[in-house]
């Protein structure tokens, strides 16, 4: 549905923050994954018709969207990473001006959009109060409900779920889940969890590049024989840094338990790890960085 063709983005002091990008997105939760620096705003910014990339072509359905950006607009819903200012108007008054500048002109059809998006996101018992004093959780599902206004096809929500705690993080992808049965959702983010937990397909991208992409299973599949732990004594990670590709490491219990990358058993009381979507991505970066302190 959405389909972006050898897309490079090279800003004006020279930093290529896209490097001939290709993706097929299909309708569904689509999960974004990568460190921070590494394109993701500019690729959200850019399919988003915010800004025009340097190369490369960007479709949705029949639609181009670098030559008919209003096109895409009207059937768009964005959330970006950094809302920015955060009213003191009430939610109902906010949405309902929202709604004005998306074009829902009729009264009637606006009250009944903005009552059905205030319930959707759980947030009609506090529809009075002004966004200013909302929580981030409240912010953010309120920044769901502006980008639903007159049903969107595609929906893009960038880094939504970094500062929430974990109850407003379930609930708010909980929400997303629910809205990508019918429409293309690009989550962007840096968080592993939230791409395992609720995404068909996933792209890692690094260093302006997809790195891998595909079914998260696939991909644990693919990497699976490629991981290995061991625990350690904390005072011994240094040497197992120097001798070992440590792609992660995590205290249990006063000790340090290790992930290291190698192609076959390293020996020295390594076991082989069953793999989740954590040692795909940290593996993918670990090749990342590789590659590109070789070129
Ligand atoms: N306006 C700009 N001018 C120059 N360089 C930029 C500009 N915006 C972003 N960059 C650079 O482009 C690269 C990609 O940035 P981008 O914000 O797209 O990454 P990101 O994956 O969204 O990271 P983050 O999660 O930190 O926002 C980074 O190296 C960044 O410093």
């Amino acid at each position: 549905m959405l389909k972006l063709d050898a897309v490079t983005h090279i800003y004006p002091n020279g930093t290529c923050a896209l490097d001939d990008v290709t993706l097929n997105i299909p309708k569904g939760m689509y999960g974004l994954l990568g460190p921070n620096g590494a394109g993701k705003s500019t690729l959200m910014r850019s399919v988003a018709t915010l800004q025009t990339p340097t190369f490369g072509s960007i479709c949705f359905g029949d639609i181009d969207v670098i030559a008919a950006p209003e096109r895409l607009r009207e059937r768009l819903g964005y959330l970006p990473q950094d809302f920015g200012v955060y009213p003191r108007v009430s939610a109902y008054e906010m949405l309902d001006y929202m709604a004005v500048l998306k074009g829902v002109a009729s009264a009637p059809e606006r009250k009944d959009t903005v009552e059905t998006l205030l319930n959707q996101t759980n947030l009609w018992a506090v529809r009075k109060k002004a966004i200013a004093g909302f929580s981030g959780g409240m912010r953010q599902r309120f920044g769901i409900a502006q980008a639903l206004i007159g049903n969107p096809e595609l929906i893009i929500v960038d880094e939504p779920t970094a500062g929430l705690d974990p109850e407003e993080r379930n609930r708010f992808l909980n929400l997303l889940a629910e809205i990508g049965e019918n429409v293309v959702v690009i989550l962007s983010t840096h968080i592993v969890d939230d791409v395992a937990d609720l995404c068909p397909r996933m792209a890692v991208l690094a260093a302006g590049k997809i790195q891998i992409e595909g079914a998260p299973h696939q991909l644990i599949e693919r990497s699976r024989g490629s991981v290995w732990a061991k625990t350690i004594p904390r005072e011994q990670l240094d040497e197992y840094r120097e001798r070992f590709e440590v792609i992660s490491t995590r205290l249990f219990a006063g000790r340090t338990i290790i992930h290291v990358l190698s192609p076959s058993d390293p020996d020295d009381g390594f076991k082989a790890v069953e793999g989740g979507l954590e040692d795909v991505y940290f593996s993918t970066l670990a090749q990342t960085r590789r590659a590109s302190v070789a070129a």
